[in-house]
């Protein structure tokens, strides 16, 4: 039985709505020194630490018990060298918190005008993300902008929010603010919400939270399908995503994205299957990458598993574990790509 977490669901659209918009106006005034490079030489902005502080307060506010798994932590903004990017990112949470969305009495969740937050609470919220996650109770789940790399040139990203309960995903929200409403008209409507609650079905909503469409995929018709997968190299095996579509004679190039917009399109209709294979650097996924997604995908009649034909555990704490991959697609296609990776991981390791 399904429980309708209500309340979280509003809870969770209300925070994406807002970190969305967050980071739309930051990339338009992101200027050079707003960027720091982790230690995993990853990229992080004031825009990723900004939406982590706002919605992380605002899941603080209304559930002060529930843990937060949240992709960033505050350290390199608590150091004098942190100083010019930490009054930044204050300024941008305090913006977005206070703003006046008309979004009815929002005062319950402690933003809106007058709700500012000290420096203090600020870098607290984003610590607040620390949590190690693990197979039991209740706890939120933030990659506060999915697909940096993407957000820096301009192109896709994603505000990702999922609530777990007992290791199962049960609420993913996933925020796309330049995601064309139709991929074949690139210039027209951008910007899209993908919501789904388990057993209550997906939906894609505007920016405003308005115009909610139900998501269903289509089933698997060999002549049109196709795959979507990382742009960065570094992120996923493009040549052994090359291998798998040559077995299954697939004749449509991928189409390439960052972020769980992925999850999003695929939910959506455009494109047959999300394929993640692993680069072969020991890399582990992380759970903020794919709780939402995984979600959506389940939602609209898909099925996400690893390269075994196996379900992804979000029960192992902040990541996925030993890295077999992650393929979603629709039901009818799954036996047909387990079947290919499997042939294609074979070949591979044979060559090697
Ligand atoms: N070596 C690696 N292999 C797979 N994923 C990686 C990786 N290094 C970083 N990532 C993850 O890839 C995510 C982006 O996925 P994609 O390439 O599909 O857009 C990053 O999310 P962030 O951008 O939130 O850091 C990061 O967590
Ligand atoms: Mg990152
Ligand atoms: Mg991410
Ligand atoms: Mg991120």
């Amino acid at each position: 039985m399904s429980i309708a977490f209500t309340t979280e669901k509003q809870l969770a659209i209300a925070a994406v709505r807002r970190a969305s918009y967050l980071t739309s106006q930051v990339f338009n005034k992101l200027v050079k020194n707003e960027t720091l490079t982790k230690g995993d030489k990853s990229p992080v902005t004031v825009g990723d630490y900004a939406a982590q502080a706002l919605i992380s307060s605002m899941l603080h506010h209304a559930y002060p018990d529930d843990p937060i798994v949240g992709e960033e932590d505050a350290a390199s903004l608590r150091v004098e060298s942190g100083k010019t990017m930490r009054e930044r990112i204050v300024e941008l949470a305090n913006e977005a918190l206070t703003m006046d969305l008309q979004e009815g009495d929002y005062a319950e969740w402690g933003i809106g005008p007058g709700k500012a937050k000290s420096a203090e609470e600020i870098l607290d919220a984003i610590d607040r993300g620390n949590y190690s996650g693990g197979r039991t109770g209740r706890m939120w789940c933030i990659d506060p902008i999915d697909g940096t790399k993407g957000f820096l040139r301009g192109e896709q990203y994603a505000v990702c929010l999922a609530f777990i309960v007992d290791a199962q995903v049960q609420i993913g929200v996933i925020g796309c603010p330049n995601l064309p409403h139709d991929l074949s008209k690139p210039d027209g409507g951008k910007g899209c919400i993908f919501v789904a609650v388990r057993g209550q079905g997906a939906q894609q909503l505007s920016l405003t939270g308005a115009n909610p469409t139900p998501l269903s995929m289509p089933p698997y018709e060999a002549s049109t399908f196709n795959f979507v997968e990382s742009v960065e190299a570094a992120h996923t095996s493009h040549s052994t995503i090359e291998k798998i579509s040559n077995i299954l004679g697939i004749a449509r190039p991928p189409i390439r994205m960052d972020s769980q917009a992925k999850y999003g399109c695929l939910a959506r209709g455009d494109g047959g299957a999300y394929l993640r294979m692993p680069t072969g650097v020991g890399y582990q996924e992380k759970i903020w990458d794919h709780a939402p997604g995984s979600l959506l995908v389940e939602e609209s009649g898909g099925v996400v598993f690893d390269s075994r034909g196996k379900p992804l555990d979000f029960g192992l704490g902040r990541t996925l574990g030993e890295n077999m991959g992650v393929i979603a697609t629709v039901k009818s296609a799954q036996a047909k790509l387990i079947e290919a990776v499997q042939k294609a991981l074979e070949t591979e390791k044979a060559k090697a």
